[in-house]
């Protein structure tokens, strides 16, 4: 084993050295950085330089190999960060204007992938790649809430004209006598039409926090109107930018150094802009491609102000006959969706989740997941790891790179399975703009600030309510909703449980080429839901929306796409497993069951009593219905 020793006198030296890892791909390396005095070199750099240690040792096999058959090297990742921090490892750092002493090094010390994280480098130049059609996104200065010292009762007089209008719009779009020449429900659907084009613009003016309950909204067919779900739909790419300015200042005052400090390069114009961040491209010293996410200045307060007056909102909804009234949950709707908004602007927390994410995935090769640079991550910036690939849905790059469409439908909805039935922790937002497809046909992922989680337990519940619906038993599957919280268990089950079997009988006994799309279904489902005591969490409200925009794109990838022909080795997998689960006391205890009950029916009464029994159980269930001929009105 050789072993090499060397200090560079020079920053830059070092990253050549990293850079020409390429012909060395049997020698791992491990450095160590040392401050000392400039003397020479690049005059723009600081005064203060690093002596690099390097240590090159040969290893046993030849350096690992990306599994896009890129090959990766291991480098350091924390040096500019150590540059900036003093011997007791905090900095001062200006957060919402006053000065705070920041611990960097336990920022650090949280996880372990920061010191030494893979780089690519079969891409081979030093250079960011140029992004196709990069975007002119527009600019976000003509929007108050863009203005930081945006003042709070100016807020709560927008947000609750918004309301009232929004009101007044509704009750006009269901009063018929609104309707000039009589009420059509063609005409209705134009009304609400506009009344839904109408909310989009406002909730864009509104800003991010409205936004992005837009957004969420838009996956919630259970809770309004065709029309408003599709036009929220369409907030996902109409959010504005805030200026390269702002990005700089927010990322200098959250990582305590400028941006000339933290990164070789940094790229103003971003290559994406969302409701509540904006995301950059930039070179670490190291050389390292990464995307810094940055969330939007004062974002915090205004969620603060929002979120106050939103509560209002659900509380005035919940009393409110327009809104639904006490047949919805608002206060349950709201409070969920403040945890959620919480929780997407964390970004420590959205870095926890893609290392989780990344866990789960390790084993499957055709699954990737960016790195986080912990070392350049705070609350309100990410960095990761650059992973460029052609979006899902981009059917021409995806031809012009000669991909196989079909395996990329598969694969988008087999990660999925994995995660709803498997590992229990899903990616809760799998839309196009999330999903990629890498060089060698691997899915990459990207977002992971709305993840759901299916803790075991309900995991199991879910597996038993599939299994009643797999036996078509409309009692046993609402006894399961029941358990999983998803129906509330009212005196009077009958028309629940009519809907069920109905559900059961016609959407789930179609021969495969009338196979319903699972939009459809889900569709159906809710709509099945509306006028029931059903109330679905976000959880499953999410799944199922997951569900139905992967197949729609695996519709659009492949003519050919089957869901069903994916989903059955899962299917079959659970069924097995229940199957065993079955095999054990369960099914004696079945069997003991059966053959009791045939005992006693056949010892007690006869076939026909028996039959008879039924029906009137089924009559006051109200499953049946009688139809009585009056004999005196047909002889009168
Ligand atoms: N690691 C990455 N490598 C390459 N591109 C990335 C990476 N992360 C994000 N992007 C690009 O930036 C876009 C926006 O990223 P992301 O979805 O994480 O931001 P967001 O603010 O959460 O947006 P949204 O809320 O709309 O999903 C992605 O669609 C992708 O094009």
């Amino acid at each position: 084993m050789a072993a090499i020793l060397a200090s560079q006198g020079c920053y830059c030296h070092n990253i050549d050295l990293i850079n020409q890892g390429r012909d060395m791909d049997n020698l791992s390396f491990s450095s160590s950085i040392s401050s000392f005095e400039r003397k020479t070199c690049n005059p723009t750099l600081t005064n203060k330089e690093f002596r690099f240690h390097v240590e090159a040792r040969q290893t046993e096999s030849p350096s690992r190999v990306g599994t896009n058959g890129r090959s990766v090297k291991m480098v350091p990742a924390s040096e500019v960060v150590k540059r900036n921090n003093p011997p007791n490892g905090k900095v001062n750092k200006m957060v919402n204007g006053t000065k705070q002493v920041i611990n960097v090094a336990g920022l650090a010390k949280k996880n372990s992938t920061s010191a030494l994280v893979k780089a690519l480098k079969g891409k081979g130049s030093n250079e960011l790649p140029p992004v196709e059609e990069l975007k002119v996104l527009p600019s976000d200065e003509s929007f108050s809430w863009a203005n930081e010292n945006y003042n709070s009762w100016q807020r709560i007089i927008d947000v609750w004209s918004f309301v009232l209008s929004l009101q007044i719009r509704i009750l006009f779009d269901n009063a018929k006598w609104a309707y000039l020449g009589g009420f059509s429900e063609d005409k209705q659907k134009n009304r609400r039409r506009k009344t839904a084009s109408w909310l989009r613009e406002s909730v864009l003016q509104l800003g991010p926090t409205f936004i992005k309950l837009g957004q969420l909204s838009s996956t919630r067919s259970d809770l309004f109107p065709r029309e408003f779900v599709d036009e929220l739909a369409k907030l996902q790419d109409r959010v504005p930018a805030f200026s390269p300015e702002k990005a700089r200042h927010f990322i200098k005052n959250e990582l305590g150094a400028p941006i000339e400090q933290l990164f070789k390069t940094f790229e103003d114009r971003p290559i994406a802009a969302a409701s509540l961040g904006q995301v950059h491209r930039a070179i670490l010293h190291n050389g390292e491609k990464v995307v810094v996410k940055v969330q939007r200045p004062g974002l915090k307060r205004l969620f603060d102000i929002d979120l106050r007056n939103l509560k209002l909102i659900a509380e005035y909804f919940q009393r409110s006959e327009t809104f639904g009234g006490p047949t919805r949950d608002w206060i349950g709707i709201y409070d969920e969706c403040a945890t959620i908004l919480y929780q997407e602007i964390d970004y420590i927390n959205e870095g926890k989740n893609a290392d989780r994410f990344r866990r789960d995935f390790r084993n499957i090769k055709w699954v990737r997941v960016p790195l986080v640079f912990w070392d350049y991550t705070a609350t309100k910036v990410l960095t990761l790891e650059y992973v460029p690939g052609v979006k899902i849905n981009e059917l021409k790059a995806l031809d012009l790179q000669g991909y196989n469409r079909s395996q990329i439908a598969s694969r988008a909805i087999e990660a999925y399975l994995i995660q709803i039935l498997k590992t229990g922790f899903f990616h809760a937002d799998p839309h196009p703009g999330n999903l990629a497809v890498d060089l060698d046909e691997a899915l990459i992922y990207y977002d992971f600030g709305m993840m759901g989680e299916i803790k075991s337990f309900t995991r199991e519940r879910l597996l038993d309510l599939f299994y009643a619906v797999y036996e078509k038993d409309a009692k046993k599957v609402i006894q399961r909703l029941i358990d999983l919280e998803a129906l509330q268990p009212t005196g009077d089950m009958s028309s629940v449980r009519r809907s069920v079997q109905f559900f059961l009988d016609n959407l789930l006994s179609q021969s495969p080429d009338q196979q319903q799309t699972l939009a459809a279904i889900g569709e159906d489902l809710f709509a099945i839901a509306q006028d029931q005591p059903f109330r679905f969490p976000s959880t499953f409200t999410f799944v199922i929306r997951a569900f139905s925009t992967l197949e729609g794109i695996g519709n659009i990838l492949d003519p050919d796409f089957s869901f069903v022909k994916v989903a059955a080795p899962y299917a079959q997998e659970l069924l097995d497993l229940k199957q065993q689960q079955q095999s054990g006391t369960q099914l004696v205890e079945q069997i003991r069951k059966q053959a009791d009950d045939a005992r006693s029916s056949t010892m007690s009464m006869p076939s026909r009593v028996q039959r008879i029994e039924e029906f009137v159980k089924q009559l006051e269930a109200g499953d049946l219905k009688l139809r009585v001929r009056v004999l005196e009105v047909i002889i009168s």
